[in-house]
């Protein structure tokens, strides 16, 4: 924030004391507070960044010294579960507009940010038909000026979408890791060895924090359940196709996704920039 002026000053706090030590080290904020109390009590804007299960039970222990006027947003990967644990803690007077930056990487801790994490990125917004237009534009703004892009839609919706373009993918990468630590005829090391971009790729995504999966899952249950059920039924249709040699269909399957590949980079939504996942630079991070 301080990297482009967008809030006269920002208060960071977590509960794990070595989490505050490195905070201070980095100059991650300008004030690294010892509670949660502390860390609100002046604040316009708080955002809640802790594990979607944590959403909870962090909102009960800050409303109480939420200055009136303030907004409260949060980054949990699932908004449906964020707007019931959250929302009846928020008091009169307090703008809450849960959020999701559609931006990371398979790192956390606070030495995995970088200034330009959200730049050309959508951040979603699931405001309700209560949101106040002039706090939901405040957030906006303040968002865009970091470069993403802000998009609004209501929770369910939300929690569907991600389902299909972030929390299955990530329980599929988790499985195919799963499976070639299962498998017995090839060894560990040749896996590390011999692994091929498609792998690697799977890897990284299956290195991400088990404490924040577990809770999308636990979180966003119904809709996974859902989209996992019909991603089990298509690959026993590619199962059965390469069963029979049916090699035609094989053909035609992967014609149409590639189409869908091609779509995501010519609408400008390629996550793959060469950059992506690195560590940040001293200089870059805020
Ligand atoms: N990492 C990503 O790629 C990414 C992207 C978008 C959204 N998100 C979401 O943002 C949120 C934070 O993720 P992150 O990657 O910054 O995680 P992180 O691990 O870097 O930070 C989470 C912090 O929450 C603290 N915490 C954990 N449990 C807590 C509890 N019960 N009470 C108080 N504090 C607690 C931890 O000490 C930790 O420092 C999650 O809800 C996640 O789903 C993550
Ligand atoms: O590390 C990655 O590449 C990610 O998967 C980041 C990713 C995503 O699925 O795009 C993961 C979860 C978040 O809620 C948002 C972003």
């Amino acid at each position: 924030t301080r990297w482009k002026k967008l809030a006269g000053s920002v208060a960071g706090f977590d509960r794990d004391a070595e989490v505050r030590e490195t905070a201070r080290e980095i100059g991650l904020v300008d004030t690294v507070c010892d509670s949660l109390a502390e860390v609100v009590r002046d604040a316009d804007l708080v955002m809640l960044c802790v594990p979607v299960g944590a959403m909870g039970a962090v909102a009960a222990e800050i409303a109480p010294h939420l200055k009136s006027g303030a907004i409260v947003t949060d980054t949990g990967s699932v908004k449906q579960a964020v707007v019931e644990a959250v929302g009846p803690h928020i008091p009169e007077g307090v703008h809450f507009i849960p959020g999701h930056p559609l931006a990371g990487t398979e790192q956390s801790g606070p030495r995995s940010g970088f200034a330009t994490l959200f730049v050309n990125r959508w951040w979603l917004l699931t405001p309700s038909e209560e949101t106040e237009p002039q706090a939901l534009a405040l957030l906006r703004a303040y968002l865009e000026g970091f470069g993403a892009s802000v998009d609004t839609m209501d929770a369910p919706h939300h929690d569907i979408t991600l389902a299909v373009t972030s929390h299955c993918p990530h329980l599929i990468a988790y499985t195919m890791v799963g499976v070639a630590d299962h498998v017995r005829r090839v060894s560990h090391q040749e896996i590390i060895k011999y692994s091929a971009s498609g792998f690697r790729d799977f890897t990284r995504i299956a290195a991400s924090d088990p404490t924040m999966w577990r809770d999308v899952f636990l979180t966003n249950k119904e809709a996974t359940l859902d989209i996992l059920g019909r991603f089990a039924e298509e690959l026993f249709v590619l199962q059965r196709a390469i069963r029979t040699g049916d090699g035609e269909m094989l053909h035609e399957y992967f014609t149409r996704t590639r189409a869908i590949r091609r779509g995501i980079i010519d609408a400008g939504q390629d996550t793959d920039a060469p950059d992506f996942g690195r560590q940040p630079k001293p200089s870059e991070t805020m």
